[in-house]
């Protein structure tokens, strides 16, 4: 057992017969689909709906039955990993490009559950690269005018020399920010950002966190 292992099979814990779940993307969400298949296959009776091609290609390996967003109004849990949470529970993610699709799920859920190995706890986000997706179209411009913005070293994520393209066609800048000491009022400015499709701050969207140790143990810390 890894610490993100035990993250994950623990937030599975909290899929309940009857429950549309949003399956999250990444190496720890990986552990929680994985588990949650197991239990499918032991006749846990559930749908779910994926937030990338890769989570749902693993899902189908487990026999999730997998609905379309028009069949639901709104989920009943999500869980997810996190690439930065901080003391109030707001995320960074976006490490593994699928920001857009995972914040679309976690708003659209009851209740999110964020799974994380205990290097992802920080006091501030901002020290891993904060992931903008952008519109390909005239993309060098946002991208300047991100940069003119906030003075701070921002990329353009590229995969195999080819500039990375997420599952909905967009691109992604990385941007080392340091600290950030206001995640609301930097969400609300990129937000606001002809350009910008979305960003990686989850701010007051996560309910719960559920922290993998390695040695197996798990701690959850609810919202306060
Ligand atoms: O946001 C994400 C993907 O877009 C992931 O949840 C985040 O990158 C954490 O990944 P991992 O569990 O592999 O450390």
């Amino acid at each position: 057992m890894n610490a993100k292992q035990a993250a994950g099979y623990r937030a599975a814990d909290w899929v309940e017969d009857g429950m549309i779940v949003g399956l999250g993307t990444g190496s720890t969400a990986y552990y929680a689909i994985e588990k949650i298949g197991e239990r499918v296959g032991q006749g846990l009776k559930i749908k779910a709906i994926a937030t990338s091609n890769a989570s749902e290609e693993l899902a189908k390996q487990y026999h999730i039955p997998l609905i379309h967003a028009s069949e639901v109004e709104q989920l009943d849990l999500a869980i997810d990993g996190a690439d930065e949470v901080d003391s109030n529970m707001a995320l960074t993610k976006g490490g593994g490009g699928a920001l857009l699709r995972e914040k679309l799920v976690a708003i659209n859920s009851k209740q999110f559950i964020v799974i994380a190995d205990h290097s992802k706890m920080v006091p501030h986000l901002g020290s891993f690269k904060l992931p903008i997706e952008l519109v390909p179209f005239c993309y060098e411009w946002t991208l300047g005018q991100l940069r003119r913005n906030y003075n701070v070293p921002i990329e353009m994520r590229t995969r195999d020399g080819e500039l990375y393209v997420t599952d909905n066609g967009n691109y992604i800048a990385d941007a080392a920010f340091g600290v950030i000491s206001d995640p609301g009022k930097l969400s609300q400015e990129l937000k606001a950002m002809t350009g910008v499709v979305e960003h990686g701050l989850f701010v007051n969207i996560a309910d719960m966190v559920v922290v993998g140790y390695e040695d197996g143990r798990t701690e959850v810390i609810e919202k306060k």
